[in-house]
This record gives C-alpha cells, sequence and structure tokens, in this order.
C-alpha cells in the first residue's frame, strides 16, 4: 500500500530521463548512478549511443562493470529524436563532446525536453572567452538566447536556479575543484587578490575522455608528470566568470597525473588581514553547511585523491602559515563522479525537486 501510494504519488518518480553519449567515460558513471537512484526504481533511464555508427547493443556489452548477478539487461539504442519524444523524455543527459552538445541542446529544448549537459558548451557567457571552443552555432540568435538562458551547473552556487532550469551546464571537472574551495573566501571577500592566485591542478587520465591520444598514450602518461595548457586552459574561463576575477588576478595550471581518476588542486593565496586557522574553518562549514556534498577536513588534515575516487565528494582542506595570511587551500574530486556525471546527477535531482545528494552518498 505504502509503495503504491509512493509510487502514484511520484516519490520514486516516473521522470522519463535519458542519456546521450552512454558509451563514453562520463556517460558509464552516469548510468551506474541513474541505475541505482531510488527515485527512479520504477522508471529506467533509457540510454543512447551514436546513430548509425553502433548496432543495438546493451549497457553491460559496452560496460561490462555495470553487470549485476541477475539484473535486466539494458538496451542501448541508437540515438532518435522521435524516439525521445515518443518516450516522453523530461530530461536528457548530454555527455558529448562539446560541438555535438552545442547542435542537440537547443534541438532537446525545441522538443521541451530538458538538458544537463556536461560538456563546456554551454557553461561560458562571454564570447571571447567562449572563443576557446571555436564553437560554431547553425542558429546564431537562437544560440545567443539559449546562452543567456543556460545556467552554470555549481549546485553549491546557483542551487535554486538549477531548480527550474532548462538548459545546466555542468561545469568542468578542474573548475569544480578550484570554484568550491575559492568561492568562500572571494565571497567573503578576504582574499588580498592584488597578490594573485595561484591554482596547481593534477588530474588523472580519464578527464581527458576514451580516446586515445599523444598526450595520454601510456607511453607518455605513465610514470610521468607534466603540465600543460599552461595559459590557455579552457576550464580558466569558469574561474573567471564565477569567481567574478579577471585573468591577471588568478593562474590555473593542469597537469597530467599517471592515475586513472581524481583530481588535486592546490592553491595559494595571501589574505587582506591576519587571521586564525578557525577564522577561516567557521568560514568553510558556514558557506557549506547545505552542501551535503562538500566535505571541510579539519586543518592541518588535507584531502587525498584515494579518500574521494570513485564517490560524489568534493574534499576541501587547508593550512595557514604562522604569519595568518598565507593560505594553501587543497581540493579534491573524482573528475568522472563530482567533476562530470555525479555532479549532473545532483542538478538532475534539483530539477526533479529531489533532495539533492538523492542516489549520490
Ligand atoms: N572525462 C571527464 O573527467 C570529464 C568529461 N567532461 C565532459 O563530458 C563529456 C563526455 O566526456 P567523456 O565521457 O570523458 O568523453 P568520452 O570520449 O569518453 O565519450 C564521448 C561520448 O560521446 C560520443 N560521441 C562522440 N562523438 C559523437 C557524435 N558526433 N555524435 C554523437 N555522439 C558522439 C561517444 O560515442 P562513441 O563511443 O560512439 O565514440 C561517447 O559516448 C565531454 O564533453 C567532456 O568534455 C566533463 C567533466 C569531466
Ligand atoms: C586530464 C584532462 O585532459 N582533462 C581535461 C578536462 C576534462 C573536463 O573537465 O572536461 P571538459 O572538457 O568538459 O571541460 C582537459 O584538460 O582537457
Amino acid at each position: 500500500m505504502e509503495l503504491t501510494r509512493k509510487i502514484v504519488d511520484g516519490e520514486y518518480g516516473s521522470v522519463p530521463i535519458a542519456v546521450a553519449g552512454v558509451s563514453g567515460y562520463a556517460g558509464a558513471e552516469l548510468a551506474r548512478l541513474l541505475l541505482h537512484h531510488p527515485r527512479l526504481k520504477f522508471s529506467r533511464p533509457v540510454f543512447y549511443g551514436r546513430a548509425g555508427e553502433m548496432q543495438s547493443t546493451s549497457l553491460t556489452d559496452l560496460h561490462p562493470q555495470l553487470a549485476t548477478h541477475d539484473g535486466p539487461i539494458d538496451p542501448v539504442h541508437p540515438f532518435d529524436w522521435d524516439d525521445l519524444v515518443e518516450r516522453g523524455t523530461n530530461i536528457l543527459f548530454l555527455a558529448l563532446p562539446h560541438e555535438q552538445s552545442r547542435k542537440w541542446a537547443p534541438e532537446a529544448l525545441a522538443r521541451g525536453i530538458r538538458v544537463v549537459d556536461l560538456s563546456g558548451a554551454w557553461r561560458l557567457q562571454q564570447d571571447d572567452l567562449r572563443a576557446v571552443y571555436k564553437l560554431e552555432d547553425v542558429d546564431p540568435v537562437l544560440a545567443r538566447e539559449l546562452q543567456a538562458e543556460a545556467i552554470f551547473g555549481a549546485p553549491e552556487l546557483h542551487r535554486n536556479k538549477i531548480a527550474t532550469a532548462r538548459l545546466v551546464a555542468n561545469p568542468g571537472c578542474y573548475s569544480t575543484s578550484i570554484i568550491l574551495a575559492l568561492a568562500p573566501l572571494l565571497q567573503a571577500g578576504i582574499v588580498d587578490i592584488d597578490h594573485g592566485i595561484i591554482c596547481d591542478a593534477k588530474s588523472g587520465v580519464s578527464g581527458a575522455g576514451k580516446a586515445a591520444t599523444a598526450k595520454t598514450h601510456f607511453m607518455y602518461a605513465a610514470d610521468n608528470l607534466s603540465a600543460y595548457n599552461v595559459f590557455g586552459h579552457r576550464h580558466t574561463g569558469e574561474l573567471l566568470e564565477q569567481l567574478h576575477l579577471d585573468a591577471s588576478q588568478i593562474q590555473f595550471t593542469p597537469h597530467l597525473l599517471p592515475i586513472p581518476r581524481g583530481i588535486l588542486s592546490t592553491i595559494y593565496l595571501r589574505l587582506k588581514e591576519v587571521t586564525t586557522p578557525d577564522a577561516v574553518a567557521v568560514l568553510l562549514r558556514d558557506f557549506y553547511k547545505d552542501s551535503p556534498l562538500v566535505r571541510i577536513h579539519a586543518t592541518p588534515a588535507l584531502p587525498q585523491i584515494q579518500h574521494v575516487v570513485r564517490t560524489n565528494f568534493c574534499d576541501l582542506g587547508f593550512e595557514l602559515a604562522k604569519d595568518g595570511k598565507r593560505l594553501v587551500l587543497v581540493s579534491c574530486l573524482d573528475n568522472l563522479l563530482k567533476g562530470a556525471a555525479g555532479q549532473a546527477v545532483q542538478n538532475m535531482n534539483l530539477m526533479c525537486g529531489w533532495p539533492e545528494a538523492e542516489g549520490l552518498l
């Protein structure tokens, strides 16, 4: 009886959810999270692969790690708008290359389907910052309107706007780790911005997606640590827009770590006034008191990649120098989860009016 009530009331959801790009790394994590999501118990998400390139296949053929002992084997359908519409799709996750998301998000919205886009296609409002993606719009006027409407999908900063958004631009993995560390301090106005902020970030190889490149080739990535895109990484734009900084005030340098997944960002800054570790801790804790997926370490304990891999958390920690002014923040997350699929599901929860961490803890 109780169960029937919950189904009828929609507590267990009859929200038709679809994923495009399920054959990729982020798509695999999305599938895993959605299949285990308590609110989607009775309305399984629908998974799509690339039309024309694939024969109908199954999720467990693509990702054997998702197999269960006796569970059903979900089909993976060739992508088809008519099929999405017929199924009454409400929310579509796009786990695709940026160019493809830029094309498909308008198509989905035109069909009344809300979008959570995992790519960088819709994250940046400023044209000069977005130019790094070299995106070409089929309908530039419509794209401009949708761009203005798109909400940057950082739930800890924009949860109210995400709840009613039609187009959510899920943040980049590096940017998530850095924005979550810096936003509380910058919003409190205690950072001496004139001294500059340095963000030294390191990512596991899955951050680059499944396509093999020279950079991710085993012979290059293994037993190695290398910096790249020192002044030109596309996540810099997200830092500038979300943290309200200009390029002279923040330096972000990404590095490739020879591990499969995880990001660690070490952030160096100066405070305007002498302060205490307790005051910094109170500020961080207060900022994230209603954010179940951000964990604050008690200083001087610092987050480590091992603590967050395969979780949906972003862990934050810091140490303050004896002078009370030089602060080093450390931020850690799993690039495929809090940096991509986990955050995307967190956004879906908000868009559906469900608790933000449902299915993610
Ligand atoms: N990896 C990460 O840590 C993060 C990734 N992201 C973003 O999420 C998105 C997905 O990333 P990720 O899973 O790593 O990438 P992958 O390269 O692992 O997967 C890409 C997916 O897109 C599909 N695809 C590629 N080209 C097309 C096309 N022209 N039409 C339709 N489908 C296509 C691929 O299908 P097929 O198998 O047929 O090639 C595959 O399913 C990207 O935009 C990425 O920038 C965001 C944050 C972190
Ligand atoms: C290790 C690695 O290569 N990481 C990727 C960032 C991944 C990410 O966040 O994806 P978006 O492309 O969606 O921003 C890079 O530096 O390009």
